[in-house]
């Protein structure tokens, strides 16, 4: 097995969705078979939620034992619990609603209506995420899925802002995000990149140059998805769109 980094192309988003969703079917089907417990990193984003809802409408995912999956965000929008603009929203209503989860699987950042500051917020998932990192700052996750911006940005880390860089801490309080709204929480790169699997998936001719981009060598300051590698594999679920400008060396065609 190679930890290269692998792109896998689709026909279209309605493809990409549904073998992502299979995967992810088969793959946890695979973890739970070898340790008691995984960790999943879940994102916002469109391609996310459609994933998700493949998944919930997948008849094997009452194959899966859910209440031995453990769910964390990679970032969230600081606004009020149930905001429609809160990423958690998103796979609430794609999938999440839908499993029988007990509440202490589910591991959602701080909505800003919770009482604590921005700081105090990251704070608490920090320590949060270090109960459950058997002695590490955070678990390694074994499936972390990444949504990718039209500038590159993974999680709440945006090109040429510091946050990519911080490599002391597990999470970062965002400010003045170049993407609305301004204040976020995000994961920092090393806690990303001690994932055992990183799944980016991305749609859209919009996504071709940043990942043109960071496939061809650009810096995690400019791109910060250049920057993103996981332990044992990264794979780049995309659609045909936005292939465009991936080396074809790199590709294979999920179809
Ligand atoms: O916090 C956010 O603003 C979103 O989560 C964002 O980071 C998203 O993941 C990407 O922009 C990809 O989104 P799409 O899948 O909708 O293109």
């Amino acid at each position: 097995m190679t930890n290269e980094r692998r792109v896998l192309v689709h026909p279209d988003k309605g493809a990409l969705a549904g073998s992502v969703a299979a995967r992810f079917i088969t793959k946890m089907l695979d973890i739970l078979d070898d340790q008691p417990v995984a960790h999943v990193v879940l994102t916002g984003g469109s391609m996310a939620g459609a994933v998700l809802a493949s998944v919930a409408a997948s008849p094997a995912r009452t194959s899966i034992d859910w209440s031995r999956v453990h769910f964390w965000w990679g970032d969230e929008r600081w606004v009020p619990a149930g905001d429609s603009e809160r990423n958690d929203r998103v796979a609430d209503e794609a999938l999440l609603d839908a499993l029988e989860l007990p509440s202490g699987n589910v591991h959602r950042f701080a909505a800003s209506d919770a009482g604590l500051t921005l700081d105090e917020a990251a704070e608490a998932y920090s320590r949060e995420l270090a109960d459950h990192g058997e002695g590490a700052e955070a678990p390694a996750f074994d499936i972390t899925f990444l949504g990718v911006g039209p500038d590159g940005h993974i999680a709440s880390l945006f090109p040429h802002r510091s946050g990519i860089q911080v490599a002391d801490r597990s999470v970062i309080a965002v400010r003045n995000s170049p993407k609305p709204p301004p204040e976020r929480l995000s994961l920092t790169r090393p806690v990303i990149n001690a994932s055992q699997r990183i799944w980016l998936v991305l749609a859209g001719a919009d996504k071709a140059s940043a990942l043109g981009l960071a496939l061809a060598g650009a810096s995690r300051d400019e791109v910060p998805v250049a920057g993103i590698k996981g332990r044992r594999r990264t794979v780049f679920f995309v659609d045909s769109d936005a292939a465009a400008e991936v080396p074809e060396q790199l590709i294979a065609r999920d179809y």
